[in-house]
């Protein structure tokens, strides 16, 4: 984004507007401090001189530092919030909508706090949007500076597309996750570290392997045969983390966690460990500055065997590849073979390996469950899915789709859209200011003037609440209903994988999954039927999932 540096332009609209009051009150507050500031110092230094010559009192000596201290913080955060407004004025931006009553942030903190515990944060954030306006800046204390919240497609372009070199991963979520991920990790790294980590990781996601889906199938294969034939309620939610878990272990080290199989105690373990982690970073990542100051030694346990859970892979793949070295491989595809032949230091392959564990597994899981969610009380829908699938005449579980078919699945593919709109398990994101920039939109009364954005800020976008705008997607917005997709084409209005140069890379990994599951238990069973009078609550950690699981019971087709 570039910064408004036109005289003519600049002096055109200073021209034509008058100064905001904002911005009116905030020069005549500095110029008024600066001008008692210099009274101040001025009576003081007479008094000293002329009045009462001599060596100071203590008194004297207190009152000086005293009002030299406030002199100083006074002039400093008067000047700042002069210069926001001047530089806003300059560059075409006007004010934005603040949270109300809150100087320090206190307020917003309690108010996040209470409404975490209650399990409404998203529903709580995406109200603040509706009422205060589309982008609205609060502070979060006790860390510094200022965030802006927004839900305008423009803004989320701004940030993630052409603006993209002013805005990185902001540094308290990267000390948040540098515990679990490590320094190389593509999400704790940006500039050129980042561009390192992408450049090694795409490869690996672009060969045709990437949609294995013999080896999703072993794996469905015993999610199926663990379901309950005799229609008692279970929990799909705990299944189909498992099923992630060992899917994804599977694609990485072609050694699968196993977890729906024999189990094995290391394999369960890592999946426990991996919980945990979970949990503690985003609360790290949610609590600020507070939580960095103090070890939790659980999950130092947790990292230091999940990094040895996986340096053991490392170790034993290497010196496989080794032993084959100049055999054309016949075998199967594996992520860490593709990661090895890139030559880093095994310190950064397991960066890379627990990063990608990190954005694959509880997204899958999140969307897999929601979908079926939803499923469990639409039977239109399922019928819908399950002509799909009769029309593809497999006959029966032995024989796989293809991939090409797996993607020609219209109706299958709008209803994993529509889960993905009403719940992108990335419900909320950030980026950190590098420098200052203007955000296209959110200024002024009506909310349609650009912003003016100091580095350092922070800009929370909430595609949760975006992909729920009624003037973005009418007034069932709220409504899970597939046949919308038939007409929408939406750009940065619905970005449940990102977009820009930092878009998901597993995206195609993870909607092939999706299908590929959905496909397959709506082949084996005939209805799907929920199971729980609790409300549908959506928890919110890095990624969402549902408060409650998703207790449903499975007829056999
Ligand atoms: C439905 C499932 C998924 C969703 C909704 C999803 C969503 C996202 C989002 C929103 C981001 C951007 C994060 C940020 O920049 O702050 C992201 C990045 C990423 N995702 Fe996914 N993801 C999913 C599945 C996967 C899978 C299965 C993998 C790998 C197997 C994966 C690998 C990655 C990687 C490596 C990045 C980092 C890209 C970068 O920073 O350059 N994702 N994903």
């Amino acid at each position: 984004m570039t910064f408004e540096t036109n005289p003519e332009k600049m002096a055109s609209v200073n021209g034509h507007t008058k100064m905001e009051p904002l911005q009116e009150k905030a020069t005549q507050r500095y110029v008024f401090a600066t001008a008692a500031g210099a009274v101040l110092a001025a009576a003081l230094v007479l008094d000293v001189l002329y009045l009462r010559p001599g060596a100071p009192s203590t008194g004297q000596s207190w009152l000086t530092v005293g009002l030299m201290l406030w002199g100083v913080y006074t002039q400093t955060s008067l000047r700042d919030t002069h210069r926001y407004y001047s530089d806003m004025a300059r560059n075409g931006c006007r004010p934005i909508p603040s949270f109300p009553h809150d100087p320090l942030g206190v307020r917003f903190l309690l108010d996040a706090a209470r409404h975490i515990k209650a399990h409404t944060l998203l529903a709580r954030w995406s109200g603040l949007l509706s009422s205060l306006g589309h982008t609205f800046r609060h502070r979060t204390f006790p860390n510094p500076g200022y965030t802006i919240a927004t839900d305008e497609p423009d803004n989320v372009r701004a940030v993630l597309g052409t603006g993209f070199d002013d805005w990185d991963i902001p540094r308290l979520r990267i000390r948040a996750f540098l515990p679990v991920l490590g320094r190389h990790s593509i999400f704790t790294t940006n500039g050129d570290a980042w561009r390192r980590a992408r450049a090694s990781l795409r490869p690996a996601f672009v060969r045709d392997q990437v949609a294995d889906l013999h080896c999703l199938d072993r794996h469905v294969a015993r999610l199926v045969a663990r379901i309950p034939r005799d229609g008692s309620a279970f929990d799909l939610q705990a299944m189909l983390s498992m099923l992630t878990t060992d899917t994804i272990s599977d694609f990485m080290f072609g050694r699968s966690t196993d977890i729906l199989g024999s189990a094995p105690e290391d394999g369960l373990r890592f999946g426990r460990c991996f919980d945990v982690s979970m949990q503690k970073i985003a609360d790290r990542a949610r609590l600020g500055w507070l939580t960095m100051l103090l070890r939790d030694r659980e999950l130092d346990e947790c990292t230091a065997f999940m990094n040895a859970y996986v340096e053991k892979y490392i170790v034993e793949v290497r010196s496989e590849q080794g032993e084959t070295e100049g055999e054309d491989d016949g075998k199967r595809y594996m992520f860490l073979n593709e990661l090895l032949r890139t030559g880093e230091p095994d310190e950064v392959i397991r960066d890379h390996l627990m990063s990608i564990f990190t954005a694959g597994r509880d997204t899958t899981t999140s969307v897999l469950t929601y979908l079926f969610f939803e499923l469990s009380r639409r039977p239109d829908v399922v019928a819908a899915i399950q002509r799909e699938v009769r029309d593809l005449d497999l006959g029966d579980m032995e024989q796989l789709p293809t991939w090409e078919q797996l993607r020609n699945m219209k109706y299958l593919n709008w209803a994993i859209k529509e889960a993905l709109r009403l719940n992108p398990p990335v419900a909320t994101n950030a980026r950190e200011a590098v420098r200052d920039t203007v955000l296209p939109i959110g200024g002024g009364p009506d909310g349609k003037s650009p912003v003016f954005v100091t580095k350092g800020t922070i800009i929370r976008y909430l595609p949760w609440a975006m992909h729920r705008r009624h003037d973005i997607y009418g007034d069932d917005a709220d409504e899970f209903r597939p046949e919308r997709w038939e007409v929408l084409r939406p750009t940065y209005e619905y970005v449940p994988f990102n977009a820009g140069p930092r878009i998901c890379v597993g995206q195609q990994f993870a909607l092939t999954q999706i299908a590929f599951v959905t496909f397959r238990l709506l082949q084996a069973f005939q209805t799907i039927e929920r199971k729980d009078d609790r409300p549908p609550i959506q928890k919110f950690g890095i990624n969402t999932s549902m408060l409650y699981g998703c207790w449903v019971s499975m007829t056999p087709a």
